[in-house]
């Protein structure tokens, strides 16, 4: 029976069950020959012609064969239609490469270290500690450069295991292609999956929509094949492309020939057998890119982390001048000063950032990969996960399970019509048979399951193979149909193209409809009313196809899209997609954590809305694409803000429609796995796709998920927000006390006789700050937080993670200027104590009584500040105790230690430490009530 041979046409059809594409984990990457010399010499002695051979045969234009004709250029490169035998194909891999972009690979652990001198608060460090060294303040020149040199060290250190640790995450969902390959010479051709870094020259592959062109490739078979090259040409719109056995005039001085596909570019629709000609370093992609920049829209990460930076760095470049300006005009003080103001800046910098930021997201990353299956491809976006308050969806598969059924066939009266199904059976069939398409559509593959179970039941003339297949234009989504041509039996001199898609766009098609045995004119009566027959299916939640057919003379030439017009319109095919069972529940869990969500769906609008409904999710207002193509920028987002569903999105639409959320101040994640979802993915601030989404979606998506469920991105989410809250818990800390610290130093300063702390002190004491808050980066994201909804961190699981300049900035001057009062307190006890006990109150006991209270507030700081009413770790002691306890301990012992004197400082009086609890007793009791009036409100 035809439905059964047909799974021998391809060995990926049909695909397990629940499976829409082919299983995208990559097989183990086969042993290599490890003498490319010896094999080079082999092929060159068999005169084959390799990557690099190649590249003289087209007049320099690196692997483009472009002229030769396909026989030609398969004698050249020693293949043929049925592909490398295997063993060809690893001689080929060592003489030529591994199909990889140079400059991609993962820089060296050297590299990396130069590359974070780069950082510019590591880049404002180098610059203080020339400034020093150049006014001869060896001290404060050698303890900056240790500074330096520790971070730089933890930095590249961190980067670099966090990059090993990513790139064998991204292994797991890597890009792979669909070769067609032999055992031996007799052996029949397999298609079977391998990572695209294995194809070679020579290789025969397969392409279906949402491929991404894995090298440079000359068609050898197309069908209705569009192919988006936007990385190569700036092109937006998918470009056609055809198999040319010889172009015309040699086609070499083509700027785009048609023949030909190039690595970067995506199949946006069709499908195509093509012989690669040129891989790796030999591609025009590389020849374009030599690096790994990927241009990629400003994110949400970019905007909060980077933009406090960014703002510090003003900050902290305008400090030494203040300083120097303020003691020349109060004190009269000349440049002497200069080490202090450089220490002064040094103070504010937050030069562990990078460490932090790396080390909390990768963690949060592995603990993701660990618990849920979860990748995060790109280490910021989940910082940006966790600051998500807009998640778009696509529908199908993600509110319902993608497995449809059909319900029933329609004629165009309502009644059911078995003949409806027949024909776009027929359809189906013979697009997926004649377009060669790795993997078929979940739609097709219930339409051929129902036809079959008739055939099963004896149902006469079921059997869509009864027809003869002569071309197809395989389903494209931005026309939202399929076309086959099929020669009926006895009809002969005539062809009859058979039609099936979106409603809207087939009506759109027909002149005239099929009713009841006769055909008559289409007029727009019947369109209302066969759009309002769909409307009624659709509100039931059913999807549905509507069919059509057209007789024509039969002809050689090629079909395309112009030709589908003038049709009859048969009926519906309905069907029915269950809804995914856990899908309320998470929604129901989005919503309660402040992430509004809406359904960007190419779908029918009923359809949708009733989906949303049975899920829960009220749709309210129900737009389609077309009512959006108006609008643009703020009142784009404004309309997508009122409504819950838009439906009937193009790929172009889903990504204006998050392009103007996220102009419009929202964070913005995407979820979707189609060929159609790739341009949303890239422009939203996280792109999210499921492990078996389209090979382009896989790529362009910033996190994979396991399986498209959307309790896996609750649970993302949650981690998200805890790795962000960590991070922002270290720059609220450590900026408030740095900055305390600095507005009580330029107090004394101006103040006092002598240098209120020395350069070297500041920099001691800013390396034992920074040791203790490499603490926030080990800091445990309980797995009880990362799943529990009620979690309260820094960051409340209840609420988008979002760190805003202004308010951040606030935050910091409020409990700074606490910090400045509790310093200016001490101070004053020590004058109190100095006086009471006749100490000597000299510098050295100054700076020694100053030293421990900025340690002790230091600590006091990251308890209290580092969690809001319930802390991350519960009541075990973790990290962050520790570096507090061991702040704590050097803040009071080290003054007192042979070290104290070396550094300048000399025991203060007993009365001191008792003036001092109970300073810090109020200062406690101070953050804690600020705190309590900032709980809820983060920054
Ligand atoms: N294989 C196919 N053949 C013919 N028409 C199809 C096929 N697949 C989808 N369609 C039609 O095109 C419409 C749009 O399909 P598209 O793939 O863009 O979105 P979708 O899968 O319906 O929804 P979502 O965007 O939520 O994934 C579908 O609603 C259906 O009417």
């Amino acid at each position: 029976m035809w439905w059964r041979w047909y799974g021998c046409w391809s060995s990926s059809w049909p695909p397990a069950p629940g499976t829409r594409r082919r299983q995208t984990i990559v097989a183990s990457v086969p042993e290599r020959i490890s003498a490319p010399g010896t094999v080079r010499t082999r092929l060159e002695a068999r005169g084959v012609r390799t990557n690099r051979d190649l590249r003289c045969d087209d007049g320099g234009r690196a692997g483009t064969p472009v002229g030769l004709t396909t026989l030609q250029l398969m004698r050249l490169l020693d293949s043929g239609p049925r592909g490398l035998t295997d063993e060809q194909a690893e001689e080929r891999l060592v003489a030529d490469g591994e199909n990889v972009v140079p400059g991609w690979r993962s820089p060296s652990w050297a590299r990396r270290f130069l590359g974070s001198l780069r950082d510019p608060f590591t880049a404002v460090l180098l610059c203080l500690g020339l400034v020093s060294a150049a006014i001869a303040s060896w001290g404060t020149a050698c303890v900056i450069m240790v500074l330096v040199v520790v971070s730089c060290v933890l930095r590249s250190g961190g980067e670099h295991q966090a990059g090993r640790s990513m790139a064998a995450l991204r292994e797991l969902v890597a890009a792979t292609a669909s070769v067609q390959r032999r055992a031996g010479d007799g052996a029949p051709p397999r298609v079977r999956e391998i990572p695209v870094d294995q194809l070679v020259v020579g290789d025969v592959i397969r392409l279906g929509p949402g491929d991404l062109v894995p090298a440079d490739v000359r068609l050898l078979r197309a069908s209705g094949l569009t192919v988006h090259q936007a990385a190569l040409t700036g092109e937006s719109l998918p470009v056609p492309k055809q198999a040319l056995d010889a172009p015309a005039g040699g086609g070499a001085d083509l700027p785009e020939p048609p023949h030909l596909c190039f690595q970067g570019s995506s199949v946006a629709s069709g499908s195509a057998t093509a012989l690669v000609v040129a891989t790796g370093a030999d591609t025009r992609f590389a020849a374009a890119y030599g690096s790994p920049a990927r241009r990629r829209v400003q994110t949400a990460f970019d905007r909060s982390v980077h933009g406090i930076a960014w703002t510090l760095i003003r900050f902290m470049l305008l400090t030494p001048p203040l300083v120097l300006m303020a003691n020349a005009a109060l004190r009269g003080r000349g440049l002497e000063t200069l080490p202090f103001a450089v220490a002064v800046a040094v103070g504010l910098t937050p030069e562990m950032l990078p460490v932090i930021v790396t080390a909390t997201l990768a963690r949060g990353a592995s603990s993701l990969a660990r618990t849920s299956g979860v990748i995060v491809k790109r280490l910021p976006a989940l910082h940006d996960l966790g600051a998500i308050d807009v998640l778009c969806l696509d529908k199908t598969g993600t509110l319902t399970q993608d497995r449809p059924v059909v319900e029933r066939s329609m004629d165009t009266r309502g009644g059911d019509d078995p003949e409806v199904l027949r024909w776009a059976a027929v359809n189906s069939f013979w697009t997926l048979e004649l377009a060669e398409l790795p993997a078929p559509d979940a739609l097709d593959e219930a339409i051929l399951g129902a036809v079959g179970e008739r055939e099963a039941a004896w149902c006469p003339g079921a059997d869509p193979s009864y027809e003869d297949g002569i071309a197809a234009l395989p389903f494209d989504p931005v026309h939202r149909l399929a076309t086959a041509v099929v020669r009926r039996p006895g009809r002969h001199g005539r062809h009859t193209l058979v039609v099936k898609g979106a409603v809207e766009d087939v009506l759109a098609r027909c002149g005239r409809l099929a009713a009841d045995g006769t055909e008559a004119d289409l007029d727009d009566e019947e369109r209302e009313r066969l759009l309002g027959l769909a409307a009624k299916e659709a509100a039931g939640g059913l999807r549905l196809l509507a069919v059509a057919r057209a007789e024509r003379p039969a002809r050689l030439g090629a079909y395309g899209d112009k030709d589908v017009r003038g049709l009859t319109f048969l009926g519906f095919v309905a069907l029915r997609d269950a809804l995914a069972p856990s899908a309320g529940d998470a929604l129901g869990d989005l919503a309660r954590r402040g992430v509004a969500v809406k359904i960007l769906t190419g779908d029918h609008p009923g359809t949708a809305a009733r989906a949303c409904r049975d899920l829960g999710l009220e749709p309210g207002e129900v737009l389609t694409a077309d009512q959006l193509v108006k609008l643009d920028g703020p009142l784009l987002a404004e309309a997508v803000g009122r409504a819950t569903v838009v439906a009937r999105c193009t790929a172009q639409d889903k990504a204006r429609i998050v392009a103007a959320l996220r102009e419009s101040g929202h964070t913005t994640g995407f979820l979707g796995d189609g060929v159609n979802d790739l341009p949303a993915l890239r422009a939203a601030d996280v792109g999210i796709c499921p492990r078996d989404a389209v090979t382009v979606a896989r790529e362009g998506a910033d996190v994979v998920l396991a399986e498209k469920d959307l309790t896996t991105i609750d649970r993302a989410l949650t981690v998200g927000r805890i790795s962000s809250g960590n991070i922002a818990a270290y720059l609220r800390i450590t900026l408030s006390s740095n900055l305390g610290n600095v507005i009580a130093m330029l107090s004394a300063g101006l103040l006092l006789p002598f240098l209120p702390m020395l350069p070297a002190q500041v920099l001691v004491q800013n390396l034992c700050f920074d040791a203790a808050q490499l603490a926030f980066a080990f800091g445990r994201p309980s797995p009880a937080t990362a799943h529990s909804p009620a979690a309260t961190d820094t960051a409340p699981a209840n609420k988008p993670a979002i760190l805003r300049t202004r308010a951040f900035l606030r935050y910091i001057s409020v409990f700074g200027l606490l910090n400045a009062a509790a310093d200016l307190a001490t101070f004053g006890v020590l004058a109190l104590a100095a006086h009471t006990t006749a100490a000597t109150g000299g510098p050295e006991t100054f700076h020694a009584g100053w030293f421990t209270e900025n340690l002790l507030t230091q600590a006091m700081v990251m308890l209290l500040l580092r969690t809001g009413r319930r802390t991350a770790e519960g009541r075990a002691v973790g990290p962050v105790h520790l570096a507090v306890g061991a702040l704590a301990v050097i803040g009071v012992l080290l003054p007192l230690s042979p070290l104290g004197p070396v550094l300048g400082m000399s025991a203060p009086p007993p009365l001191y430490y008792a003036l001092l609890a109970a300073v810090l007793t109020l200062y406690g009791a101070a953050l804690a009530a600020v705190r309590t009036r900032y709980a809820g409100r983060r920054a």
